[in-house]
């Protein structure tokens, strides 16, 4: 009797001694008569298809792939482990890499592993020539897929199945000794990605706290100062793009607003010189991986709304929310920017400092870039979008700006987002007509009684209760805001008290409000007011022929935007 392991039994390997004797036990019982098994448990359920092909090609190429071998083993290592470990790390340590690595995922590998599985001989019952042998494994709630393998020990004859039951009935050769595999990959987590949860968004408790501290990080007032010359020359780019095309060209605002969006993420998160607006007609390889996912992002949601009535759905069809090719290209960029010697932007730097404090793994931290990217550009973007419509249509604001930025005697307090001046409030007007998140979701966590003023009326909420809260709907309301369709800026007049007395009527929500309140907002804001500052100083906006004055919005989009391109000239200021 074996109790044979594998280099990928990384988190079960330490459990096989112990099942070996309760194994041997039965086996002996039954093997006298029939058969001799070896039974190995094999990856963790949360193991990906990806380590399944690594596992199978290690195994083919035994003698011939060492290289293969020891890269494999790295990557697996920075995948589970993190930058700071010295596993993996250097050429020089190649050939120690993969004991090292076993080592280092058997410790791991015990305790959780006997938590969650262990594998068993059910039955073996000679039949005629064979032995049929029942295995099975421990039940889970959530969907698994396992690959069952089994060849005769010490190499030859093999089989494999695919199953996504807890057992499997094999027919095994009597008097011959087997080495069996399971090797069972969590179909959920494998399916429906590893990017997307790691962002705060979707985390909650404990998890939550620790996300959202780390983004905070590479969002704060700090890190975004730092960062408006790099904003600046992105709007710098923009305005040398318009300027080399025809004057009389009828853009797509929102397309400007995307490139100009992406460029400043690329610069921001990797430190890449990706001039987003050479590609025309056309994406730079990042805008066009954001794009991609961001659009199944966009289907995802959707999904998720049509099936809220049967969730189960979502377990017998799962949807990924990043597409798996995005996801490698991030997972790599962020691998690559990370192990580059030269880090090329703060938020990589911070990333790193993160990593020797609370040993991220590059998962996590790529999963921190992306959710920076995701949940900044197509926002941000919007708003820029929405605001130059505004403007074009309302030539009153749009000079008074003018006149506010170019007579602007401390230019340095446009960079400040808190101080009320014209250009904020531009913004904040267009932030309340189209909140690009139109709805909060939030989550009752104690017993509370909420009373209707208007009629007395209450509603007793319980912990777990989901509430949805209409921003838009606040933004709209005349009870709050005079002419609420209307875009006058001046409503936020600090002799009128400003946009702090909508916050604090709780009517003003573009970000949020409470603990969950966009962690986002002073880069976006930044971003936003940088744009609309370089556009408005050196061009004017006009409605074209095209242009949507109706402002219809797009039903299908999960975030608020107006249907359709956004069509607008834009002319060099005479
Ligand atoms: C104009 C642009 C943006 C708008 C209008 C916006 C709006 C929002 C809103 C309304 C929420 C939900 C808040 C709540 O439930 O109370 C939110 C959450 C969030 N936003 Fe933004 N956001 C923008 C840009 C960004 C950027 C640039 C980032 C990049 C870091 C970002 C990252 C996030 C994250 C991670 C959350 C989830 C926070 C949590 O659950 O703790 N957002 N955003």
């Amino acid at each position: 009797m074996k109790c044979s392991s594998n280099r990928f039994s990384a988190n079960t390997i330490g459990s096989t001694s112990s099942m070996c004797s309760q194994l041997q036990q039965m086996v002996t019982l039954l093997l006298m008569a029939t058969a001799f098994c070896a039974i190995s448990v094999v990856g963790s359920p949360t193991q990906q298809p990806q380590q399944l092909q690594k596992k199978e090609q290690l195994e083919l190429h035994n003698h011939h792939t060492t290289a293969i071998r020891v890269q494999q083993c790295r990557d697996g290592c920075l995948e589970k482990f993190s930058t700071k470990s010295p596993l993996c790390q250097k050429m020089p340590k190649c050939s120690m890499c993969l004991n090292e690595c076993i080592h280092r995922d058997q410790s791991k590998a015990t305790s959780s592993i006997r938590e969650t599985w262990s594998l068993r001989t059910v039955s073996m019952v000679q039949h005629d020539s064979l032995v049929l042998v029942d295995v099975a494994w421990e039940q889970s709630s959530t969907p698994f897929q396992c690959l069952v393998t089994w060849e005769v020990s010490g190499g030859g004859l093999m089989g494999n199945l695919l199953t996504e039951s807890f057992g499997v009935q094999l027919s095994l050769w009597p008097d011959t000794k087997y080495r069996v595999q399971v090797t069972c990959k969590n179909k959920t987590s494998s399916e429906v990605e590893k990017l997307r949860l790691c962002s705060p968004f979707v985390s909650v408790g404990n998890v939550w706290k620790e996300r959202r501290t780390e983004l905070g990080q590479l969002v704060s007032t700090k890190t975004v100062q730092s960062h408006i010359d790099i904003i600046k020359d992105c709007a710098g780019k923009m305005t040398e793009y318009i300027n080399s095309q025809d004057p009389n060209t009828v853009w797509d605002i929102k397309d400007i607003a995307n490139r100009f969006t992406c460029g400043v993420m690329t610069k921001y998160i990797w430190g890449m010189d990706e001039n987003t607006f050479q590609h025309e007609g056309n994406y730079s390889p990042t805008h066009r991986m954001a794009t991609n996912m961001l659009n199944q992002a966009m289907r995802c949601v959707k999904y998720y709304g049509r099936t809220a009535c049967f969730p189960f759905l979502r377990k017998v069809c799962p949807v990924r929310f990043f597409p798996a090719p995005t996801e490698e290209y991030f997972i790599g960029l962020a691998r690559e920017a990370l192990q580059d010697n030269e880090l090329k932007s703060s938020v990589l730097s911070r990333l790193i400092q993160l990593n020797a404090k609370n040993d991220l793994t590059y998962i996590q931290m790529a999963g921190h870039t992306t959710t920076v990217l995701i949940d900044g550009f197509e926002t941000v973007a919007i708003v820029i979008a929405h605001c130059l419509l505004m403007l074009a249509e309302n030539q009153r604001v749009q000079n008074k700006l003018r006149t506010y930025l170019i007579e602007c005697e401390e230019p340095e307090t446009c960079y400040d987002i808190t101080t009320n001046t014209y250009l904020n409030q531009c913004i904040q007007e267009t932030l309340r007509l189209f909140p690009p998140l139109a709805t909060l979701f939030k989550i009752c966590t104690e017993p509370i009684t909420i009373e209707n003023h208007m009629n007395g009326s209450k509603v007793e909420l319980k912990p777990g209760d989901v509430i949805y809260i209409s921003s838009y709907s606040f933004h709209h309301d005349p009870e709050f805001y005079d002419e609420p369709e209307k875009y006058w800026p001046e409503r936020f007049d600090e002799d009128l008290g400003g946009v702090q007395r909508y916050r604090d009527m709780g009517v003003f929500l573009p970000f949020g409000e409470g603990p969950r309140m966009c962690p986002g907002m002073k880069l976006a804001l930044m971003e936003i007011k940088i744009a609309i500052m370089e556009l408005i100083r050196n061009f004017e906006l006009v409605p074209s022929y095209n242009t949507r004055y109706d402002k219809k919005i797009d039903s299908d989009s999960f975030l608020l935007r107006v249907h359709g391109d956004i069509h607008l000239h834009i002319k060099p200021v005479a």
